[in-house]
């Protein structure tokens, strides 16, 4: 196994972010497991890790890193800064005064642009994130997730023709699932 995913396990169990209970996820489904992913994406160790690992795919590639607030923000920001790339931020919902913006950063049409997401259970919130970024000109290809729960984002994002690449998934972190 590469080195920074071995690293990056390790950094993720070390944080505490796998918790069990009782969990009602954003998509509104149960889980018996939750990744608390902010504890990992508030840690500058964590971060680096991260951003390493989506370097080593994105090196040469001419694209923009978009994030999704809240969760993704920071994990795009370390890669913007770890590959030199330019940031996009992607609000939920657009603000109500001042510029009115959705999408935070400069996206002109045809620009490719990699996606960020900490998270994936449905794969729901990152396919609005790239739909806004389509409807506003951008090609999007490919999403980068920390951890993906292996509970369909994978296929919904195949529907709309991305590739989820994730770094982690919840059997590297060792998590049994019924
Ligand atoms: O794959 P899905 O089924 O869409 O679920 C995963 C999403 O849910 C969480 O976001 P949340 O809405 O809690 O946003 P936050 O980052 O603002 O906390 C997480 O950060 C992902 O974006
Ligand atoms: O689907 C989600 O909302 C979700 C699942 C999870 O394990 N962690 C998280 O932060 N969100």
């Amino acid at each position: 196994m590469d080195r920074l995913k071995k690293e990056l396990i390790e950094l993720l169990k070390e944080v505490g972010c796998i918790k069990f209970g009782e969990f009602i996820l954003a998509s509104g489904k149960k889980s018996p497991y939750y990744i608390d992913i902010k504890k990992a994406t508030t840690n500058p160790k964590v971060l680096k890790c991260i951003a390493k690992l989506i370097k080593e795919h994105i090196k040469d590639e001419d694209v923009k890193v978009a994030g999704v607030e809240l969760g993704s923000v920071p994990i795009a920001t370390a890669v913007s800064i770890e590959t030199d790339k330019d940031l996009l931020i992607i609000r939920k919902k657009p603000k109500d005064y001042g510029t009115k913006n959705k999408i935070e950063g400069e996206l002109n049409k045809g620009d490719k642009v990699i996606v960020v997401e900490d998270v994936t259970t449905t794969g729901g919130s990152v396919i609005k994130a790239v739909n806004e970024i389509r409807e506003n000109g951008g090609v999007v290809e490919k999403v980068f997730v920390v951890v993906d729960r292996l509970e369909g984002a994978k296929e919904n994002l195949k529907n709309v023709d991305v590739e989820l690449i994730p770094l982690v998934t919840i059997e590297d972190l060792g998590v049994k699932r019924d």
